[in-house]
C-alpha cells in the first residue's frame, strides 16, 4: 500500500521505516526542511537503537523516501498518518496546534479519491471528529497562490470529499521503539467505516494476519474513534500510576525497613499484579507519561469529574524528585557550595531524549540550592542538556565526573554505570555518599568499597 507519515519524530520515523520494512511504499514527510534534508543524507534525528541501519536498509529497498512537500504525500498516499508532537500546555492540557495544522492543510490537499487518515498522534478523546471537521475545514479553505498567480490566494471549489478518520494509538517506547513496533502487544484501531477498518487490516497484515504459520497473530483490537482514543491514555495512565504504587510502597519501606525490591519481586509474581513497571526510583520522566496523565486530568475536568487517583500519581511523582535531594541533605547537612556529581541525564537509558527526566529537575533543584553540579551521560551530549539547564556542567567520562564530587547521584541506570569498578570509585569521589535513584547498584558491594550507599525504599 501507499503510506504517507506526517512528522518524523520518534512515532514517524520509526511507524514510516517499519510498515516499509513489510513491504509498503513508504513517504515520510516533515515541515522542518532542515531535519528532511538531514534524513535525506542518512542522518537520524534521535538516537535509536537499530533505526538507522532499517531506515538505511528501507531507502536503499526504494520503498522508504523522505520529503518536505505536504502536497505530494497527500497526492500518492491512500493512507496518512499524523504523527505530529501534542506536548502539554502549562494548564496540562495538550497542545493541539501541529494537529490543527497538518488536519486543515491536508484537507486543502485532498481531492476526491478514498484516503485514510489516520491519528497516531496521542490525541483527546473526541478528536478524531475534531479531525474530520477540520480537513473539511481545510478543503473549503483558500489555497496558497502559486507564483505564477501573482501572490492572490485563489479561492477554490470544495471536492466532493471521500475519507475517514482512523484512531490507532502507538504504544512504542524509547530505547526499544523498532523491537515494539514489531511486536507489539496488541494493535488498536477506532474505525469509523468498515472500509476503513479493512485498510487498516490490509496495512498490518504482517502483524494481525502473517503468512508464516510459526508467527502467532497480534490481537487486533477494532473499536470506535473514542474508546481508540481512550485506551491510549488510559494504558500510560495505568503504567504511570503503578510506578508511583511502589514509589508510594518505597517512601513507606525507608520508614519502616523493609526492601521495596523484595516487596515488589514478591508481588510482582502474583499475575494479576504483574513484575513490570514495579521499579522504584526517582519517579517517571520522558515526553509521555508526564503530559498524557496531565491531559486526561484536564480531559476529566473537562467533562465535570475530578481525577482524584491521577491527581495524585502526578504528586507522589513530583515529590520523589525531592527525596533525592532530601537524602542529600540528610546526608551531607549543609548542600551550599557543594559539588555533587550525576551520573544519567536521559529520562531512560537507551534514549538521548531529556524532555521531562528526572535527572535535569533534580539538577537545577540542586544548582538553585547552590551546588556545583557536574553530570554524564553515555549519550546526551553537554549541548544538549545545557539547552534546559545552562549552569550544568556535562564530562564526557562518567569517571571524571566524580573528581572533587561530595557526592554520586545515579539518576539513570544505564548498563555501565553497574559496571564500574567501584574501589576506582571510591578513590576519585572526595566524599563518600552514593545515592542510588534507580536501585541500579549493589548495596554490598559499593558499602564493602568504604562508601555509604542510599538507595530508593531499601
Ligand atoms: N515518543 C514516543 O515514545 C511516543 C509518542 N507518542 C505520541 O506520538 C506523537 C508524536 O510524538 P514524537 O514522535 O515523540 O514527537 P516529536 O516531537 O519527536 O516529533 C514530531 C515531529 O512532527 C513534526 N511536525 C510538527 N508540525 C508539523 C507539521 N505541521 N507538518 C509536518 N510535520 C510537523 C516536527 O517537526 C517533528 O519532527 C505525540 O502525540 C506523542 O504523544 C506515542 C507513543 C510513543
Ligand atoms: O506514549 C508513549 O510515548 C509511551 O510512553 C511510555 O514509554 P516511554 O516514555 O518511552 O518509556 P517507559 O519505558 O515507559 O518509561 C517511562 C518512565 O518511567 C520510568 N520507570 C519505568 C518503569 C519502572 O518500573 N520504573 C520507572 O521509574 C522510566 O525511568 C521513565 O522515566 C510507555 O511505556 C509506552 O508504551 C508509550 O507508547
Amino acid at each position: 500500500m501507499k503510506v504517507g507519515v506526517i512528522g518524523t519524530g520518534y512515532v514517524g520515523l520509526v511507524t514510516g521505516a517499519c510498515l516499509a520494512r513489510v513491504g509498503h511504499q513508504v513517504f515520510c514527510m516533515d515541515n522542518d526542511t532542515a531535519k528532511v534534508e538531514r534524513l535525506k543524507q542518512g542522518i537520524m534525528p534521535i538516537y535509536e537503537p537499530g533505526l538507522e541501519e532499517l531506515v538505511q536498509q528501507d531507502v536503499d529497498s526504494g520503498l522508504l523516501s523522505f520529503t518536505d512537500s505536504l502536497a505530494t504525500v497527500v497526492q500518492h498516499a491512500e493512507v496518512l498518518f499524523i504523527t505530529v508532537g501534542t506536548p502539554s500546555r502549562p494548564d496540562g492540557s495538550p497542545d493541539l496546534s501541529a494537529v490543527r495544522a497538518v488536519a486543515r492543510s491536508v484537507g486543502q490537499h485532498l481531492d476526491s479519491r478514498y484516503r485514510v487518515i489516520v491519528n497516531k498522534s496521542t490525541v483527546p478523546v473526541g478528536s478524531g471528529n475534531w479531525v474530520r471537521m477540520l480537513v473539511e475545514d481545510g478543503a473549503r479553505s483558500p489555497v496558497a497562490a502559486a507564483a505564477g498567480d501573482g501572490g492572490v490566494a485563489v479561492l477554490q471549489a470544495p471536492p466532493e470529499l471521500h475519507f475517514d478518520i482512523v484512531s490507532n494509538p502507538e504504544f512504542l517506547r524509547e530505547g526499544s521503539a523498532v523491537w515494539d513496533t514489531f511486536n507489539p502487544d496488541r494493535i488498536v484501531i477506532g474505525a469509523e467505516s468498515e472500509r476503513a477498518e479493512q485498510v487498516m487490516r490490509e496495512l498490518y497484515s504482517y502483524w494481525v494476519a502473517p503468512e508464516e504459520p510459526d508467527r502467532t497473530p497480534v490481537p487486533l483490537v477494532v473499536t470506535d474513534l473514542a474508546s481508540a482514543e481512550m485506551i491510549k491514555y488510559a494504558a500510560n495512565a495505568f503504567l504511570a500510576t503503578k510506578i508511583s504504587f511502589i514509589n508510594e510502597i518505597a517512601n513507606i519501606c525507608e520508614r519502616v525497613g523493609a526492601d521495596v525490591s523484595r516487596v515488589a519481586q514478591a508481588i510482582g509474581l502474583d499475575k494479576r499484579i504483574g513484575n513490570q513497571f514495579l521499579n522504584a526510583g526517582a519517579g517517571w520522566g520522558g515526553s509521555c507519561f508526564p503530559k498524557d496523565v496531565s491531559a486526561l486530568v484536564s480531559t476529566g475536568q473537562e467533562y465535570g469529574y475530578e481525577c482524584s487517583l491521577l491527581r495524585a500519581t502526578l504528586a507522589v511523582n513530583d515529590t520523589q524528585r525531592k527525596r533525592i535531594i532530601e537524602k542529600l541533605q540528610r546526608e551531607l547537612r549543609i548542600l551550599k557550595g557543594r559539588t555533587i556529581a550525576i551520573w544519567g541525564l536521559a529520562f531512560k537509558p537507551h534514549t538521548d531524549d531529556i524532555r521531562s527526566a528526572p535527572a535535569l529537575e533534580v539538577a537545577t533543584q540542586l544548582l538553585n540550592l547552590g551546588c556545583r553540579v557536574v553530570a554524564h551521560d553515555p549519550i546526551v551530549t553537554a549541548a544538549q542538556a545545557q539547552v534546559q539547564v545552562p549552569d550544568l556542567q556535562v564530562t564526557p567520562s562518567a569517571l571524571a565526573a566524580l573528581e572533587q564530587a561530595d557526592a554520586l547521584v545515579v539518576m539513570t541506570e544505564w548498563p555501565e554505570y553497574a559496571q564500574f569498578d567501584l574501589a576506582e570509585v571510591s578513590r576519585l569521589l572526595r566524599g563518600r555518599v552514593v545515592v542510588d535513584g534507580r536501585n541500579c547498584l549493589k548495596r554490598e558491594a559499593v558499602q564493602g568499597a568504604g562508601l555509604v550507599y542510599v538507595g530508593i525504599g531499601r
